[in-house]
């Protein structure tokens, strides 16, 4: 699992380091060692200057200088501000032999290479715009830890931080580097090992981790098992069938046991192994293995709100998305009940006027308001749990913005709650399955591709899934 820690764990960390045995000095010092390491690793030699501010970021910037300097490369360092001389960046900066001069533009664009070494973690107010004009000027900006001005927690912009090529962070990765916009102003991130002991470590209880597979694991189907152990999905079509067969689709090839469309009116077009019901929802609802159900794509607004409150009535698992969350606008108390919502920015604003604040805080706080998880999509999607737990999800490519794909979303997510995964990780699990559907698909993706993708990417995270399953050679 990949923990990410905003920058007050990180301090709290940094400061259980040295009664764990590892000064702050060693662990700076390996900081910026790493710094030099990868730069030299991905860049070729070429002249380098360190714009540094006061802190321990600056402290950093002054140790990659060391050994930037002491593998051949010109450097030249730039002291944005000077540190307290018997800080452990202060003593970075009086080992630095190598040349200083004043931080202005003229310096900066005669370095082909200009490391961002200004604040990190200790970012306290926003960038004074002289800093910008500087790291806007770099032609090829590394940062160090973050960029400068971009909060480490949020991803809010604090001031105009500058466009990194990369960012390399130490430890763990932070919210800030995989949310926007503090996101699109990483480049390319890398995390460093500095060094940290794993008891330092431990003094936090990570609660937000990034969405990869090492955070759940998918359903497999038992060899023992029939249809009904792999759960029926019921999801109700309206007057946009479309939406609904695109969710149908996708929740099929998540492996679902049975699938139903529950629709008033006859409906074309749908696969043949999808069931069709036109009776009443009650009767449906009369059979207690259609435990799960998908609300509101396609469905219209009216109708998915009645929908709604009748299966959350009958204490179904619901997904609620689409048409069922514009019918709660601000009524949030209307989703209590449901299991997961899958808002975008607009329908959240819609259920919940006045939530303000980060991305991460008000997916948290709407999840622990309505008792449900909560998937706020995006570019940078958050999953939020009730209980506090959080991911961000990050492999999501610009293609998936296209007409359906929020449908097939929430069928992925249905269909892997119907195999009974747990809430959280079948939600977190959806989302990122979702997104490297479509990053396998490339370009010219439609939403249509998702669903006959997804096998292939199953069948990578069960490497033993086919050799497990491929009938005894008999001969
Ligand atoms: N475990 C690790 O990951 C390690 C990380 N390291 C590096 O340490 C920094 C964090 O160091 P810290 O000293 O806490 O903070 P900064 O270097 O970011 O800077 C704090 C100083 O900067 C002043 N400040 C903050 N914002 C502004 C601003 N907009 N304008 C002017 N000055 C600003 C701040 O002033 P205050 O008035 O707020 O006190 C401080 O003087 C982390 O990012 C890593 O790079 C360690 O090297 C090793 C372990
Ligand atoms: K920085």
């Amino acid at each position: 699992m990949e923990p990410l820690f905003t920058p007050a764990e990180m301090t709290l960390i940094d400061r259980a380091a040295p009664g764990c045995g590892m000064p702050v000095a060693t662990l700076m010092e390996n900081a910026g060692r790493a710094v030099a390491r990868l730069i030299r690793r991905h860049h070729h030699p070429c002249r380098v200057l360190v714009l540094a501010g006061p802190g321990n970021n600056g402290g950093d910037g002054y140790i990659a200088a060391r050994h930037l300097a002491a593998a051949g490369w010109p450097v030249t360092v730039a002291p944005i501000t000077h540190s307290h001389p018997a800080s452990p960046p202060g003593q970075a900066a009086a080992a630095w032999r190598g040349p200083t001069v004043a931080p202005d533009l003229d310096q900066v664009r005669r370095a082909d290479l200009v490391i961002d070494a200004v604040f990190g973690a200790g970012l306290s107010r926003p960038l004074d715009p002289a800093v910008s004009r500087l790291l806007d000027a770099a032609k090829t900006l590394i940062a160090i830890d973050i960029p400068s001005g971009v909060d480490g927690a949020t991803g809010a912009l604090r001031g105009e931080p500058g466009h990194a090529a990369r960012t390399i962070t130490f430890v763990a990765p932070k919210p800030g580097h995989l949310l926007l916009p503090g996101k699109s102003r990483c480049g390319i991130i890398h995390c460093a090992d500095i060094g940290m002991p794993s008891e330092a470590i431990a003094h936090i209880t990570p609660s937000l981790w990034r969405n990869t597979p090492a955070l759940w694991r998918i359903p497999t189907p038992d060899h023992a098992g029939h249809k009904y152990d792999r759960g029926h999905l019921t999801i109700l079509a309206g007057p946009m069938s479309g939406a609904a067969i695109l969710a149908a689709n996708a929740a099929r090839r998540t492996g679902v046991g049975l699938l139903t469309l529950a629709t008033p009116t006859p409906i074309h077009g749908a696969a043949p192994g999808i069931m069709i019901r036109t009776d009443p929802m009650a009767g449906l609802l009369a059979d207690s293995r259609r435990m799960t159900w998908l609300c509101g794509p396609g469905l219209g607004i009216e109708t998915a709100g009645s929908a709604l409150a009748t299966l959350i009535e009958a204490q179904r698992r619901i997904v609620a998305d689409a048409d069922a969350l514009t019918a709660c606008a601000n009524q949030p108390e209307r989703l209590a009940g449901v299991a997961v919502i899958t808002p975008h920015e607009g329908e959240f604003a819609r259920i919940f006027p006045s939530l303000s604040g980060d991305k991460l805080a008000r997916a948290r706080t709407a999840a622990a308001r309505i008792g449900a998880v909560v998937v706020l999509k995006g570019e940078d999607t958050v999953i939020a749990a009730p209980d506090g737990r959080a991911a961000i999800n990050d492999n999501a490519p610009p293609s998936l913005a296209t007409a359906g794909s929020g449908d097939t979303l929430a069928g992925i997510i249905a269909g892997l709650l119907t195999q009974n995964m747990p809430t959280f990780e079948a939600a977190a699990a959806g989302v990122w399955l979702h997104g490297a559907a479509a990053r396998s698909c490339g370009p010219g993706l439609i939403a249509e591709d998702l669903a006959d993708a997804l096998p292939a990417i199953l069948a990578s995270l069960v490497p033993t899934y086919h050799s497990k399953h491929r009938p005894k050679n008999t001969t």
